[in-house]
This record gives C-alpha cells, structure tokens and sequence, in this order.
C-alpha cells in the first residue's frame, strides 16, 4: 500500500517528529480573540475560509506555482496527531510545499495526510507532485473545513524551513478538512516576501 511512498528522515525537523530541543508551534483556535495581534494586512489571508491557491492566483494575476519540498511518510507531531486522531507510532503523508507568487516564496504549507484517506477518489492524493492540493480538495461538493486555528511563529521556530525565514515573526494558520469523513490537516504559514506584499 506504501511501497510507493518514500520515508521522509526523521532527522528533518518539519518531517513529522521534530529535532530534539525544537518545539512544535502552539495553534490557537482563531475564536479565541488573539485577533488584535494579528497584523492587519493578513487577518483577511488568516481567516478565509475558501482555497488559498484560488486567492494567491488571484493576487499573483496568474504567476502562481507550487514547489514541492517534499512528499513522503513521516510521524506527525503530538498537536498533529490529535487533530487527526491517530495514534502514536501511526505514519502519516507528509507534503511540504511552497506557493509560489511572482517568484518569490510566499507560503509554506504542510499536509499530513493520514494513509487511511488515501482511499477512493483521494488515493490520486499520492502522487499530487505540483499540482495544488486545493485545486482537488475545492472541487469537491461534499468538502468540510473545521474551524480555523492560528499560529504566531517566533523567529528561529523550526518548523518552517529556515532558508525560508528572515528573523521576523511569522504567522500560520491550520485546519482540519474531512472527506467522507476522512481528516487531512493542511498547514500554511505566510512567509516574508509575502508579509511585504500584502503590507504595500
Ligand atoms: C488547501 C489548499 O491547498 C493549498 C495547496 C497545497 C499543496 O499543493 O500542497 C497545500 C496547502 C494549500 O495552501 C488551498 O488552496 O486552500
């Protein structure tokens, strides 16, 4: 069933488990009236509910791409494991990717997938490679989003890639997608090129 699939190394810290000493971001429900924290220009980008690819083709007027950084199975964190309802020691897909605008790097999504949504119609999920995760999942009519939950990454938190940061404080949000009652948890964290841009 996986033999397709590579093992992403656990020595990764954004591959599944993290390095020891790293710690995993704290995800705040966006409900929870953190809100006044947020920066102004990305409260808008944080809280829409619909596919965030669709937004930023939109806003790249078309130069939009995905760069994959890897697709593999990996263990989920503990937070990542409760919003999936795995167990520990269950091995998750795992894509980390970047959406891409005007060629800079804007957003780092990561996808955990358990491998028991890859079924149905949900198995082409394997083999994604640059097409955009939520072009399949928005074309779906029975797609169901739990509420959103927010994220405020300091400067040197490791879970995003740090060839992709600048010092600066970076903010994600997260959410729970379910089809046929299958969970998938995507991941997005708006990185500073695009931090400038919404801020124009
Ligand atoms: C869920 C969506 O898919 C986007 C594309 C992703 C990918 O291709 O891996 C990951 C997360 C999202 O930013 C969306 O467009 O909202």
């Amino acid at each position: 069933m996986t033999q397709d699939i590579p093992v992403l190394p656990a020595s990764r810290p954004a591959a599944g488990g993290f390095a020891p000493g790293v710690q995993a971001p704290r995800w705040h429900p966006a409900s929870q009236g953190r809100q006044g924290r947020w920066p102004d220009a990305l409260r808008p980008w944080l809280l829409d509910q619909g596919s965030l690819t669709a937004k930023l083709m939109a806003f790249s007027q078309g130069e939009f791409r995905v760069r994959v950084l890897r697709q593999g199975l990996a263990r989920p964190d503990v937070s990542e494991r409760r919003c999936l309802g795995v167990g520990p020691g269950r091995w998750v897909l795992v894509r980390e990717v970047i959406l891409m605008g005007k060629g800079e790097s804007w957003v780092f999504a990561r996808s955990l997938l358990p491998l028991s949504s890859l079924k149905g119609r949900l198995r082409q999920l394997r083999q994604l490679n640059t097409r955009p995760l939520g072009g399949f999942l928005f074309r779906q009519p029975d797609l169901e989003r739990e509420p959103m939950e927010i994220s405020r990454l300091k400067p040197g938190q490791r879970y995003v890639p740090p060839s992709l940061q600048r010092g600066e404080t970076l903010w994600g949000r997260r959410s729970v997608f379910r089809l046929e009652g299958r969970p998938l948890l995507v991941s997005e964290v708006f990185l500073p090129a695009f931090l400038e841009r919404v801020s124009l």
